[in-house]
């Protein structure tokens, strides 16, 4: 099945992202993927990706990608956030990680966890491709 991510991540959090999807540029081609405005809009120009782009973060972005994970049409986030930064919509991404819980759907929130994420579902992938 095709695996379903959002990609969203913070200013300062940003350039680790692009870095991250270059790295999985080939799989993720094959996933349906969405992300917040800002986020999408680099992965597209300077990745080449595919990606449905929501508004930015702090305009809803992250409730939008929330209410798409409650429907059941998200199987990953893989979610940069930064820690050091306060951010005007809070509420908003606190909203989205706790909905990942409610629901049990997997939420990288730092580059390590990501890189577990994406590499196992690249994993699985293959392994269904090669079946
Ligand atoms: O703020 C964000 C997530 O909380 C990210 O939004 P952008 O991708 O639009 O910068």
């Amino acid at each position: 099945m095709t695996p379903r991510i959002a990609l969203i991540a913070h200013d300062k959090k940003k350039d680790d992202m692009i870095a991250l999807a270059r790295e999985y540029a080939d799989f993720l081609r094959t996933c349906k993927l969405c992300a917040t405005g800002t986020t999408g809009g680099r992965l597209i120009a300077e990745v080449g990706l595919t990606v449905d782009r929501k508004h930015s973060g702090p305009l809803g972005g992250d409730l939008q990608i929330g209410s798409m994970l409650v429907e059941g049409n998200i199987d990953a986030i893989i979610f940069l956030r930064d820690p050091m930064t306060p951010q005007p919509h809070e509420p908003d991404i606190n909203a989205l990680v706790r909905a990942c819980d409610v629901h049990n759907v997997t939420c990288a929130t730092n580059l390590a966890t990501a890189h577990l994420v994406l590499s196992q579902l690249q994993a699985v992938s293959r392994s269904e491709g090669a079946a």
